[in-house]
């Protein structure tokens, strides 16, 4: 079957044209056999056709389905990694170098951005990982580069928690904690949601499958992890993420797309550790003893692996948290200066073209309150960084009103 949306162009990367939901819908591109969609596009990148659908048999969320031009006729097995955006009324779909850009129509300025990556770093490696199906990413689009998220790691006892929860006293509107998910028991004053994501081990093993999580590891016996989705929600609230994991985990996170500034809490000698966790009294005589003996590990790795870029040494609490502050670069900080990052209110009703990195977005809207305030968009697409589920960002932007002189809006 030969198929494309103009016949006449063999398209390839970034070649492909704009397509807005709803045509497709009404016959525009007759070479593609519709799957009983109702806002469909169909991109077509090198070899392959993303047919993007808002289907009513999974009415709830945006489905993907792939055609491969070697394959004539069949439909691809695809595994989608992320979390996916819900159905909306009709979307458009711009290919970009190895992702479509997604715009949703009638949706919250926070979710009306969206990236399908199907050709980024991370999903040629799941590819490999999943030979036999093709596998694409969801991430949503977020404006501007969040602060790179800081990992603290060292052994259990050292003051982690401790740290963490003076830094996010002292600068709320800056940090937010990436709230992992854990199959061990929540301690006496532990709340499920804020502490941790207390689960149980089969459903967090199936996620772990379903691609939820940007690292885990067993450690001291329970498994724990970072979901994606943890980390997005803080750096789309626009603070800066703090993950408390161990080594492990701070070796994978180093693996991974995400880029981070890792720290290494030490504590000033193993007495000391086991007295501080000793102290704490909420682990049994055996849990201790098993995490100490982790311990000693840990800090081998942590000191000599080059995971780490800092090592503070956890002597005098006081005087490690200044020394936490300082790498931060939050010396003589009493109230931060940050603001959340701006959204894209996108018009109703829209045109999509493309010119290099530069994607213009009309307003075709009769409604003057519209065109008065989004008349114009310019989204940058050319400092996009990421390519792994949840995490594309670098998108900047411009809005352009008619009944101004200059720009009432930039992602900058
Ligand atoms: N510099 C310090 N001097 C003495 N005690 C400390 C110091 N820092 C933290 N502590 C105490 O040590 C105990 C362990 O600290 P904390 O719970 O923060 O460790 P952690 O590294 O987060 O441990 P885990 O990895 O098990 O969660 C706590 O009771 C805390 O009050
Ligand atoms: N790899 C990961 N390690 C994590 C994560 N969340 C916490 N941790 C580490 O586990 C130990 C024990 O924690 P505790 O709360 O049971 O005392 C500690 O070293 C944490 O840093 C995670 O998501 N991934």
């Amino acid at each position: 079957m030969m198929w494309g949306l103009d016949s006449d162009k063999d398209l390839t990367m970034g070649e492909a044209p704009i397509i807005i939901g709803q045509d497709l819908q009404h016959g525009n591109d007759n070479d593609f056999e519709s799957k009983s969609g109702t806002f469909e596009t169909g991109t077509i990148i090198g070899d392959k056709k993303y047919v993007i659908g808002e289907t009513a048999a999974e009415f709830f969320y945006v489905k993907v389905q792939i055609l491969d031009n070697n394959c004539p006729g069949e439909w691809v097995n695809v595994v989608e990694l992320g979390t996916k955006p819900i159905s909306c009324n009709g979307h458009s779909a711009v290919v970009l170098k190895d992702r479509i850009l997604i715009l949703r129509k009638d949706s919250n300025p926070d979710d009306c951005i969206w990236f399908l990556e199907v050709d980024t770093m991370f999903v040629r490696e799941q590819q490999e990982k999943n030979l036999g199906t093709e596998v694409v990413a969801w991430s949503k689009g977020v404006i501007g580069n969040a602060e790179k998220p800081v990992v603290i790691s060292g052994p259990s006892g050292v003051g982690k928690g401790t740290l963490i929860s003076k830094l996010m006293k002292d600068f709320p509107s800056m940090f937010g904690f990436s709230v992992s998910h854990t199959t061990r028991a929540p301690r006496a004053m532990e709340k499920d949601g804020v502490h941790y994501h207390f689960t149980e081990k089969n459903v967090m093993e199936k996620e772990i499958k379903d691609g939820k999580f940007l690292e885990f590891a067993s450690v001291h016996e329970n498994l724990y992890g970072t979901s994606v989705e943890g980390v997005e929600l803080v750096s789309d609230a626009g603070k800066r993420c703090i993950l408390d994991i161990d080594v492990q985990g701070a070796r994978s996170v180093r693996a991974s797309t995400l880029e981070a500034m890792f720290i290494f809490i030490c504590p000033p000698s193993m007495d000391d550790l086991e007295k501080r966790l000793r102290d704490r009294g909420t682990e049994t005589e055996e849990q201790v003893l098993k995490r100490l003996r982790n311990a000693q590990a840990e800090i081998e790795q942590g000191t000599s692996s080059g995971i780490f870029d800092h090592i503070l040494y956890n002597d005098n609490l006081e005087e490690c948290y200044e020394n936490l502050k300082k790498l931060l670069g939050l010396d003589g900080y009493d109230v931060p200066p940050k603001s959340a990052p701006k959204a894209i209110d996108l018009p109703r009703d829209h045109s999509v073209s493309k010119i290099d990195d530069k994607i213009i977005i009309n307003s075709t809207s009769s409604s003057i309150l519209e065109k008065e305030s989004k008349n114009l968009i310019m989204l940058d697409v050319s400092s996009l960084k990421g390519g792994a589920p949840g995490r594309t960002r670098g998108l900047n932007f411009e809005a352009i009103d008619s009944f101004s002189e200059g720009f009432n809006g930039s992602g900058n």
